[in-house]
């Protein structure tokens, strides 16, 4: 369960909007409303099939088996969840042997893909392309290179490492798939990219880099039922949404997000996606920002503390971690740090967190805080489904389809002319 904090006065908030967000509630779980037909992911967890289940970890377990990295390729929504929670769960430095999950097809650098192929060339390998939409041009042009790479290396062999998530009925990828043999895994219709972390797009990657999918689901199905009810004062997920709806109509226009945990920062950035591009339309929207800490405390923390007031922070915190380390007392105490001895890290953490959101407070930047027990599969589950739920909640408050991204197709379109797109003048 997740503990939510905030600085201002969130009864009033939650009193102004109780209409609007039971309005909202009912139509949700009616599955009615703009944007209705992407609601697939709200009881996806619960309605997860352990056969599906087992179909994945098979799979994964077939990679583990064939390849010592696995070349995931796709952008946006098709590879962020999977980033997130493998960076998240994901021992900060690796042993040499240990499986690796590679990711391409995010952007198109050409110094990236040409050190890609030659890292893999003394390692065996296996590819996961993944595309909704199957037709988005930057993982479609690195999985043409993957492709031939995959080809000229093992020949026949080819087709039975390459493996391939996107539509079940429409798409080039799919064409591409069909044509060759390759295995193949749905994007459910009714599930947009940024909310499919808990379908076949984040589970394979996930599975294959070796954590645990059904505690993963077990952690969203938890949050799936937990904030199902509208029980205002139970419900984190709704008053987050409410909170962040109150602050932008008072100005504070950027949620800026932070976590003293590094390995959390892929989920930042998967949160990013998520609320910017469901909320960020018709001129409205809050711009997730993300810092993390103590780190940016030495770069950004001088904007936040003291720069322009349109900021509010929303912290991520845990009460346990699983490693930590204990300062030791030293007879010369030339450092000084004589005063931090017999203290963890965690706790230098906890005062960092407590410090820092009074500091940025007296500056007038308010603060909700996030409490998780620990950083594993469960929790991290958990707190995808909680940010979702939320996101859909705040998109409607707004007035905008949570589930569409109109906005993205324009510098496509620019791109495409540029570039002598057939089809585009
Ligand atoms: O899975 P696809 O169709 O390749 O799309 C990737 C990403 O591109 C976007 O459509 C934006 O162009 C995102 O919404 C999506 O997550």
């Amino acid at each position: 369960m997740i503990q939510l904090t905030y600085s201002g006065d969130e009864q009033q908030i939650l009193n102004e909007r109780k209409d609007a967000l039971q309005q909202i509630h009912a139509n949700l779980y009616d599955k009615k409303g703009e944007g209705s037909e992407f609601l697939g992911w709200l009881d996806w967890p619960s309605q997860l099939s352990e056969s599906f289940l087992n179909q994945i970890n098979e799979t994964a377990e077939t990679i583990r088996k064939q390849a010592d990295v696995l070349v995931v390729i796709g952008i946006g929504g098709s590879y962020l969840g999977a980033k997130a929670v493998i960076e998240a769960l994901s021992p900060h430095f690796s042993n040499n042997n240990d499986f690796e999950v590679l990711f391409a097809g995010h952007q198109v650098s050409g110094a990236y893909l040409k050190e890609l192929l030659a890292y893999l060339n003394d390692k065996e390998v296996a590819v996961n392309v993944i595309s909704k939409s199957g037709t988005t041009t930057e993982p479609a042009i690195a999985f043409r290179f993957l492709q031939q790479y995959m080809e000229e290396r093992y020949g026949d062999e080819a087709a039975s490492r390459i493996y391939v998530t996107t539509d079940e009925k429409k798409g080039a990828l799919l064409e591409v798939a069909k044509e060759k043999g390759y295995d193949r895994f749905v994007v459910p219709d009714d599930i947009g990219g940024r909310y499919s972390v808990f379908t076949a797009v984040g589970l394979l990657p996930i599975a294959s880099a070796g954590f645990s999918i059904d505690e993963l689901i077990a952690g969203a199905k938890e949050a799936e039922q937990a904030y199902k009810s509208f029980d205002l004062e139970q419900n984190p997920a709704i008053r987050y949404a409410a909170i962040r709806h109150a602050l932008y109509q008072e100005g504070y226009k950027t949620e800026v997000q932070a976590t003293f945990e590094p390995k959390m920062n892929y989920v930042q950035e998967w949160w990013k996606q998520l609320f910017g591009e469901s909320e960020g339309k018709q001129g409205k929207g809050i711009f997730p920002a993300s810092v993390s800490y103590t780190t940016d405390l030495h770069s950004l923390g001088q904007y936040i503390q003291d720069g322009e007031r349109t900021l509010f922070e929303s912290f991520i915190v845990f009460d346990e971690v699983d490693k930590d380390m204990t300062i030791v007392e030293k007879d010369n105490d030339a450092d000084q740090l004589n005063y931090l001895a017999g203290r963890s890290l965690q706790e230098f953490n906890e005062k960092a967190y407590q410090g820092v959101t009074e500091a940025h407070l007296a500056g007038d930047v308010p603060q909700i805080g996030l409490r998780m027990k620990k950083l594993d599969a469960h929790h991290i589950g958990h707190l995808l489904y909680f940010y979702m739920l939320a996101c859909a909640y705040s998109g409607y408050l707004l007035n905008v389809n949570p589930f569409d991204q109109p906005g993205v197709e324009d510098y496509k379109t620019k791109i495409f002319e540029l570039l002598g797109k057939p089809g585009y003048a």
